[in-house]
């Protein structure tokens, strides 16, 4: 990706570049070798890769870097909608915005502060989409790296609006798998999801961990804070760690979908996994002045380190 452009913020050490099509981008780099990349289209993590430089989000290798739309992987911010469950574009505006970097954002206070290399971006409603969602807030993505290479995305949404308003929210995460049939998911048992192939009927998953040979696409309901994703082929596992994001979503295309997507290779849904914290079943609703927090945080780990250390599942 292009490097036009190269400018150290002194204070909190991320870097701007500018993509082919002049969009910036902030890259977050760690000493030992750690990198996450974010553009400020959609405010959408577009890379992050471990200390040994690999790769472990997916993007398609036909992803459109253009807007209009958010390109085909990484981590989309779903706002204030998810999906089509309302009367705007799907999954909202956020991922299809220009952010801005917010050099003074109100102090956030995370623990290990000072072992983190994070930046701060902020959208506001344009004129366009106060016509379509009349609310006016104030939307701050905090995207840190630690020195370790886990990443976090913390979001701060604020209703600066005379009146109340409600609202959906998803960190839609394309996780990067070797082979989709080779992968499962911890923490999603027993748990009641809704179907969103079968019109959103409410099911409820049976024992066993998630494993994967059809189509998916399910919103699974007030799951525990950690799940987990196991790849065995790549002996990687992805810890999840949310709060303030009750639901999780499960999607794969599967062969079918996937040959109908302009953006995805007909193969190449095996090498993903969508696994998103999300707020979908029941809307997040700010009184004026109110502001609301949801955090996810994702690590890979070798899969060697058992489910006794992931706590919580
Ligand atoms: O193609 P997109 O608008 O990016 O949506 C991609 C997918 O996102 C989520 O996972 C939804 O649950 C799916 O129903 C949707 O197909």
């Amino acid at each position: 990706m292009g490097h036009s452009v190269t400018v150290w913020d002194q204070r909190s050490e991320f870097e701007v570049t500018k993509d082919w099509n002049g969009i910036d981008q902030v890259v977050l780099r760690v000493p030992r070798g750690a990198s996450a990349r974010v553009s400020l289209f959609g405010g959408q993590v577009i890379s992050w890769r471990n200390e040994r430089g690999e790769e472990q989000l997916f993007t398609s290798s036909k992803a459109i870097f253009k807007p209009p739309k958010a390109m085909r992987g990484g981590i989309q911010i779903c706002f204030p909608q998810f999906g089509n469950c309302g009367s705007l574009e799907q999954h909202g505006f956020a991922r299809n915005r220009m952010w801005s970097i917010d050099n003074d954002p109100p102090p956030l206070h995370q623990h290990n502060d000072n072992d983190k290399v994070f930046v701060d971006l902020l959208l506001k409603p344009s004129e366009d989409d106060m016509k379509c969602w009349p609310h006016h807030f104030e939307f701050r993505l905090r995207v840190s790296l630690t020195m370790t290479g886990d990443l976090t995305l913390t979001s701060r949404i604020r209703n600066i609006n005379g009146k109340p308003f409600g609202f959906s929210f998803a960190y839609h995460s394309y996780f990067s798998v070797s082979d989709i049939s080779e992968v499962r998911i911890e923490g999603l048992e027993t748990l009641d999801y809704l179907d969103n192939l079968c019109e959103r009927e409410r099911f409820t998953e049976q024992g066993d961990a998630i494993t994967f040979e059809n189509e998916v696409d399910r919103v699974y309901l007030s799951s525990p804070n950690v799940v987990a994703v196991l790849d065995h082929e790549k002996k990687r596992t992805f810890v999840i760690r949310k709060e303030g994001l009750p639901d999780v979503v499960v999607w794969n295309p599967w062969e079918k979908k996937s040959k109908s997507m302009v953006d995805l290779g007909d193969e190449e849904y095996k090498q993903m996994l969508c696994v998103d914290a999300a707020s979908i079943e029941r809307s997040i609703n700010l009184k004026p002045g109110e502001e609301w927090k949801g955090q996810m945080e994702i690590c890979s780990v070798p899969s060697t380190y058992c489910s006794d250390n992931l706590g919580g599942i």
